[in-house]
């Protein structure tokens, strides 16, 4: 990525919380990463991994104890008055006045906005025009994550940082709040989102990155990411079949139960095999279902690894993970076997 294109751009980024030495604590260790012009970008990670304290060294809220960050070719904490009227915040809590409206709300962050667009433009896109009259501590809580939100867009920000943008939304609004943040994403927005729910970074995310201990264990685009975790075939091994009757690249330890499941690094082939054998012997396979590994076994596999989070940053999707994971990689073909017909 040219320089130019790098709208945030993160080098070696550190941040510790307390005294050098005992009893401070680091918080961020070391991250590299960068995000295009017009591309959304995930901060994924379990809980104390990193991303807030992170966010906030993006937005210029604190100085980073190490490392260079630039947003739109700037320092955002030693040069905050240029950066600041071009980005927008959402921060986890947007701590409004209780007794002000919706509508004072928008009015009174827009007076301290330069360029701000018109508030009930803002509370229309985020779907609260509806709610102008109603105070904000009658909001519920879904609906104080998008005044949160409609705060943020007043500035018509180039870069907006998404702080668990829809945690306490409801599936609908979830999902309005996903078709809002790409509509900007479309329009040129870059954005950087925090979240815990995979199913929005998969479906939002250009690229992403996922966290632990402070550090970037992999990044990569949703696809590369995943693609890093094997494949899953299962099927019911059908009555009157020995498990050692399968094609030898499929054999397989079968449960008591007899489910068989297959981890596989080419499931095209895998799968291919298991349905020509199926086809020859005129066997019927129940229950059968083939998936790639989804975001969320990737995730996992990181969240659940004992080893150090020490892979480099930006490691590639695939080495990093599966050297946080403990996986072995093979060629495509059989990864891994087991019969238990239980999701590991
Ligand atoms: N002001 C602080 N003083 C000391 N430690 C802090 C402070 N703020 C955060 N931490 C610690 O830094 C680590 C990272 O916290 P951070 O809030 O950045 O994580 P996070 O990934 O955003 O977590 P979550 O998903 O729970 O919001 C945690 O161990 C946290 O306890």
């Amino acid at each position: 990525m040219d320089s130019d294109a790098r709208v945030i751009d993160v080098t070696d980024l550190r941040r510790r919380y307390g005294p050098a030495g005992r009893g401070g604590f680091d918080a961020v260790r070391g991250l590299t990463f960068s995000v295009a012009r017009g591309e959304l970008f995930a901060l994924l990670g379990t809980n104390g991994a990193g991303k807030t304290s992170t966010v906030e060294l993006l937005e210029g809220l604190a100085a980073p104890t190490g490392g260079r960050v630039r947003v739109l070719g700037r320092d955002p904490y030693r040069e905050r008055p240029a950066v600041r009227p071009r980005i927008g915040v959402m921060l986890q809590e947007g701590g409004f006045p209780s007794d002000l409206t919706v509508a004072e709300t928008a009015r009174m962050w827009a007076g301290c906005t330069t360029g701000a667009r018109p508030p009930g433009e803002a509370l229309e896109m985020t779907g609260l025009a509806e709610r102008a009259r109603v105070r904000v501590k009658q909001l519920s809580g879904g609906e104080r994550r998008r005044l949160d939100l409609a705060m943020a867009l007043l500035g018509r920000p180039e870069v907006l940082f998404l702080d668990e943008p829809t945690t306490g939304l409801d599936a609908e609004g979830r999902r309005e709040t996903w078709r809002l943040v790409r509509g900007l994403r479309d329009a040129g927005t870059t954005v950087l989102l925090t979240t815990h729910y995979l199913e929005e970074a998969e479906s939002l995310a250009d690229r992403l990155a996922i966290m632990r201990q402070g550090r970037i264990v992999v990044s990569g685009t949703p696809a590369e990411v995943t693609a890093s975790r094997p494949s899953r075939i299962r099927f019911v091994l059908p009555d009157g079949v020995a498990p050692g009757e399968l094609p030898l690249s499929l054999r397989a330890a079968v449960g008591d139960d007899r489910w068989v499941e297959i981890r596989t690094d080419g499931l095209q082939e895998s799968l291919g095999a298991l349905l020509r054998w199926a086809g020859e012997k005129r066997l019927a396979l129940d229950g059968l279902d083939a998936r790639s590994a989804s975001l969320e076994e990737a995730f996992l596999a990181i969240a659940r690894s004992d080893a150090p989070a020490g892979a480099p940053p930006d490691a590639p999707a695939g080495a990093a993970a599966a050297a946080a994971s403990g996986a072995v990689r093979g060629g495509a073909g059989v990864k891994e076997t087991t019969g238990t017909g239980v999701e590991r």
